[in-house]
């Protein structure tokens, strides 16, 4: 059976393609957003406290349901009110139920800076990023060959977005040189068998390169673990379904 990463990978792939043809790179770049400045996520994140990237997430491969109503403008500005450093915003559609226009719509309403969570493949989707309003983007270590890794890292950059290079495993940092990395992020979840470890993501962090920000991605479910990540050394956290599922009670509860 194909594996899920596998199989998310190609489909990307076939819609980007679609993509292009629909909407030419020259078209995104006459948005707005694609001359605007971009937040630095990665200042964001060093100088807040506790670096929290608040992730829109209405739903994934592992959690058919996680809040499928959110309506991402309500949740952005509760974000930024909550104090978070950043937010995440999922723009996949097949797998997360997330959209670029969620990207736009919570850009329009908060001043976080924005990481455009999807899987990139290709070229075309950093021009997609910075026209519909990201500052910073996703690379999977574990998705991409290395040479396709440093091809869009470079291309990002050049547009003014940040690149959060994501890890499950120690040595994937060798994907990637130091300077195509602004944020790692540690993926505590592995993208296969969604199994999801902390302390794992934890005994890395000696692993990895002492001047790099350093992230803690997935399955944290309470503030006890988000203190305990901070402490142990990683600067930020990010966080999508214990998030958005307390924004549907507090929702439930206002209405
Ligand atoms: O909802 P969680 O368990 O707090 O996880 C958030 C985030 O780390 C997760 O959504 C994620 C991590 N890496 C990804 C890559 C693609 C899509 C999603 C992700």
């Amino acid at each position: 059976m194909k594996q899920i990463l596998e199989e998310i990978i190609g489909y990307q792939q076939l819609v980007v393609n679609l993509k292009k043809q629909n909407m030419p790179v020259d078209v995104l770049k006459s948005f707005p957003e694609f001359s605007s400045p971009t937040r630095s996520l990665k200042q964001a994140v060093a100088n807040s406290e506790k670096g929290i990237i608040a992730e829109f997430k209405r739903r994934s491969p592992s959690k058919e349901t996680i809040n499928l109503k959110a309506d991402v403008m309500e949740i952005a500005q509760r974000y930024e009110q909550m104090g978070a450093a950043g937010m995440s915003v999922l723009t996949n559609q097949r797998y997360f139920g997330g959209s670029l226009e969620d990207l736009q719509l919570a850009k329009s309403v908060c001043k976080l800076p924005l990481l455009r969570k999807d899987f990139m493949v290709d070229t075309y989707q950093m021009y997609e990023a910075k026209a519909y309003g990201a500052d910073a983007i996703l690379l999977i270590a574990n998705a991409l060959p290395s040479e396709k890794l440093e091809e869009l890292a470079i291309l990002a950059h050049d547009l003014g977005l940040e690149v959060l290079f994501e890890i499950h495993e120690a040595d994937e940092i060798e994907k990637l040189a130091p300077k195509h990395i602004d944020l790692i992020g540690v993926n505590n979840r592995n993208l296969r068998t969604f199994d999801v470890g902390i302390q794992q993501g934890l005994d890395m962090l000696p692993h990895l390169p002492s001047d790099l920000l350093k992230i803690s991605e997935s399955g944290i479910q309470d503030m006890e673990t988000i203190e305990k990540l901070i402490q142990q050394g990683f600067n930020g956290v990010l966080v999508g379904e214990f998030f958005m599922k307390q924004q549907l009670s507090e929702s439930n509860t206002s209405k």
